[in-house]
């Protein structure tokens, strides 16, 4: 794929760029290597500093960087301006709390026999990020606000389609005051990846993509013995029980499925009704569906932009057509519309069986698969009866009922009466096939620390845990 802004409305490329050289790709990690040596002797009050410059600017310059996302990708405008205020209330959460997260920890000494015991967290140098389309600016903010913090440098390798995302990335966090070399992006296609995490002075990865995407970085990580995080694909279920508030149920059901044009790996992607309210919810859900209006992402009255690339919308009609053919029934949408952008409507399918791709793949668009249970039991067998386990949501008004779905769905996330989301408060990640590892929280930021173990003896005078530079 060439590195290239191409608009998803119109089919429109706008600016291509050539891939960066092997040899500049060196120079790049090289320059990583040394700001990290200089990043990782400042303070975290002085991290803090750069990074609230970072949320101040992203503040500033949030309609034009929504401008850019939604060139480049597709998005809703106004989905575009929550992104980047996302990012910015990242940015603060961390210089906030970076200090108590990256604090030693005491231990009790007198159990392991020391005067002094802790952990303490420091950084571990420079962390490859390789990160997708679909929230350009949040999901590298995620990576890299407490990677930053926690004194760590960071070279992006970003999606293809959104080179001009990527670079403004690299310009803000320089113009923030971190030191040239903190934050680079490396214009460069996938191929490149393996040489780049090959590279000793590189000691880490993050991805969130694909699961080959995932499968690949693990293997090269594997073989130079390196750690990763990985958020991967998800085919969450939204499961509806008879207790439901099914007005709201169907409300947020239309926005967990069709939030960023469908294309989110949290977005909520099976619709699992209990028999006794089924019928009730699919009218209200497939009625919210085909009501929302489809159209220039530009616009303030749109719901739906266009997919990001006409690959993606032919992969979702190709599902969908497959689950037709088998004999699914639609509710709603299930046309592809002719004419310039990559546009699908919302989309409402049922009568699913196991042999229609839509009932195990990650489908990637706005469209809904309806599946009818009979009782809890069975809910809960659909639900987990995939190979992701990223988030999952349960709407019961019963406590008793919340509890058991809390506890038994397989997933990194369960919401209960609400969407998946992410926070920058709480752990974001997956199981199974969706990944592993944790981003956002204070977990996020050790992912990428070594978690340091320290036993003083009684050998020496000493003092207790307490302030170090990092
Ligand atoms: O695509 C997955 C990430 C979505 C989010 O963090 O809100």
């Amino acid at each position: 794929m060439s590195i290239a802004t191409t608009n998803p409305a119109t089919g429109q490329v706008l600016k291509s760029y050539d891939p960066m050289s092997d040899a500049q790709v060196d120079a790049a990690i090289a320059q990583a290597d040394r700001a990290f040596a200089d990043l990782r002797r400042t303070t975290v009050a002085q991290r803090g500093r750069w990074l609230t410059a970072a949320a101040d600017l992203l503040d500033a310059e949030r309609d034009e960087t929504a401008r850019l996302m939604t060139t480049e990708m597709g998005k809703t405008y106004a989905a575009a301006q929550a992104e980047v205020t996302k990012c910015a209330a990242a940015c603060r959460f961390y210089a906030a709390h970076a200090e108590r997260m990256l604090a030693d920890e005491p231990a009790d000494a007198r159990a392991v026999k020391a005067a002094r015991a802790f952990v303490r967290y420091q950084p571990i140098g420079p962390v490859l990020a390789v990160m997708p389309w679909n929230f350009p600016l949040w999901q590298v903010m995620r990576f890299a606000a407490p990677a930053l913090m926690a004194g760590n440098t960071g070279l992006l390798k970003h999606a293809s389609n959104v080179p001009q995302t990527a670079l403004y990335l690299e310009d803000l966090f320089h113009r923030a005051g971190f030191a040239p070399g903190c934050f680079t992006t490396l214009l460069v296609g996938s191929d490149a990846v393996d040489r780049i995490l090959s590279d000793p002075r590189v000691r880490a990865a993050t991805l969130t993509g694909s699961e080959g995407a995932g499968r690949s970085i693990a293997q090269t990580a594997g073989r130079e013995l390196k750690k990763t995080v990985l958020e991967l694909g998800g085919s969450d279920p939204f499961v509806v029980m008879p207790s439901a508030d099914l007005d709201r149920a169907a409300e947020v059901a239309t926005t967990a499925r069709c939030q960023n044009n469908g294309q989110s790996c949290i977005a909520a992607k099976r619709f699992i009704v209990h028999t006794e309210v089924f019928d009730a919810f699919a009218q209200r859900f497939a009625a919210n569906m085909a009501a929302l209006r489809v159209g220039d992402p530009m616009d303030p009255a749109t719901d739906v932009g266009p997919l990001a690339s006409e690959r993606g919308r032919d992969e979702i009609d190709a599902q969908v057509r497959d689950a037709v053919e088998r004999g699914a029934t639609v509710l709603c949408g299930g046309e592809k519309p002719t004419g310039p952008g990559w546009f699908y409507p919302p989309t409402v399918v049922t009568d699913l069986r196991p042999e229609m791709r839509i009932w195990s793949e990650e489908v990637f668009g706005p469209v809904a698969g309806l599946f009818r249970v009979s009782s809890y039991a069975e809910a809960v067998e659909v639900a987990n009866g995939t190979a992701f386990g990223l988030g999952a949501n349960a709407w019961t008004t019963d406590p008793q009922e919340q509890e058991r779905f809390v506890t038994d769905l397989d997933a990194g996330n369960v919401f209960v009466n609400g969407m998946t989301t992410s926070f920058p408060e709480l752990p974001f990640g997956g199981v199974k096939n969706s990944g592993y590892g944790r981003e956002l929280s204070a977990l996020g930021m050790r992912e990428f620390c070594n978690t340091k173990t320290v036993w003083v003896g009684r050998g020496e005078a000493t003092a207790g845990a307490g302030a170090h530079a990092e």
